[in-house]
């Protein structure tokens, strides 16, 4: 079946659907959408409470939803969660190891609870996290990054398709950091599997993510693709000296499409975010108003200032 085929190879390797997580009354994460196909490496991106991870601990079945699905590999983690959560493998908290124990011999432990998991697996992922040399030292002489990586090694055991990782750099400096986005591109471009981490540092998911989803409050923000070209991946603004900024401002933010993000007073200048085609309709809606303009110039929000203005001023980075 040649088409069916087709339609599972670009199907998405995660794909959430409206999902909402309700405690107490209060809605904590409230319709949550967004996909990943394979090989990419995306940043769940909030601040501090924003629901990354509920999220996380839904996607993975450690609590449940109140509504929406959550599909991996398209199976419903509803209503087919054995075929669903075998394609996921995943660090939640931190990883718990036997600190007297060597770390091929804490990842030995996972062969008793999964025949399927062979020598040869333990080998192939204590590799593609670096960690061949060390394998024989007890973990107690790890440092954090080496402990982390061991926890990637052993959710990779199980061959996963999605690999799920919440706050993966909590703790770490920037040069264990960097070492994590390697190992993270690695193990993405060699296992073909798609990775998911969280993080509430803007910086740290532009080091490792193609991808980040914003979310806020437990809501879907936006999403940005980070390898593109700059042009594409940020908004086109504009600044517009004017004469009368109060007329202008009530001018501009009724035209659909074009949203105010700044008012400069002192320069008398609004700025404008909006598609270029609709430059020559604010300019008009201006000369109706009978409001001067003096200049109009192109800027560039830098993505952190676009991510304070996706969030309402919350700090992120
Ligand atoms: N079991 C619970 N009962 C009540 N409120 C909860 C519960 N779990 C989480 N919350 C609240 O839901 C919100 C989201 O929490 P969550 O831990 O998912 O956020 P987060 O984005 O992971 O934040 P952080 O980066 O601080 O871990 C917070 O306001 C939190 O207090």
């Amino acid at each position: 079946m040649a088409v069916t085929s087709a339609i599972k190879e670009t199907a998405p390797v995660l794909s959430l659907q409206q999902v909402t997580k309700r405690i107490g009354g209060k809605t904590i994460v409230d319709r949550m959408s967004f996909t990943i196909q394979k090989g990419e490496i995306v940043g769940l991106l909030g601040p501090n409470g924003a629901g990354k991870t509920t999220t996380i601990r839904m996607l993975v079945g450690l609590i449940q939803m109140s509504e929406g699905d959550v599909f991996v590999q398209g199976h419903s983690i509803r209503n087919d969660f054995s075929n669903a959560i075998r394609h996921i493998g995943a660090i939640i908290e931190n990883p718990e190891f036997y600190p007297y124990m060597s770390g091929w011999d804490n990842l030995k432990q996972y062969q008793r609870m999964d025949s399927g998991i062979t020598d040869e697996r333990i080998k192939i992922v204590t590799e593609l996290v670096g960690l061949e040399a060390a394998m024989n030292k007890k973990v107690k002489a790890y440092s954090l990054g080496m402990r982390q990586r061991l926890g990637i090694a052993q959710a990779l055991l199980g061959n996963p398709s999605l690999l799920i990782l919440d706050e993966p750099t909590n703790g770490l400096d920037p040069a264990g950091i960097r070492e994590m986005r390697q190992y993270l591109q690695h193990i993405a471009d060699h296992e073909g599997i798609s990775i998911l981490v969280s993080s509430h540092l803007l910086s740290e998911m532009e080091l490792m993510c193609s991808r980040v989803v914003v979310i806020q409050e437990g809501k879907y923000v936006t999403e940005r693709d980070l390898h593109q070209g700059k042009e594409q991946s940020q908004l086109l603004t504009v600044k517009i000296r004017v004469d009368q900024l109060d007329s202008a401002y009530k001018i501009s933010s009724a035209i659909h499409g074009v949203e105010v993000a700044g008012l400069d007073k002192e320069r008398n200048e609004i700025v404008l975010s909006l598609q270029d085609e609709l430059i020559p309709q604010v300019v008009a809606k201006l000369g109706e108003g009978k409001i001067k303009i003096y200049r109009i110039t192109e800027t560039k929000l830098s993505l952190e200032e676009e991510f304070l203005k996706w969030t309402g001023g919350s700090r992120i980075a």
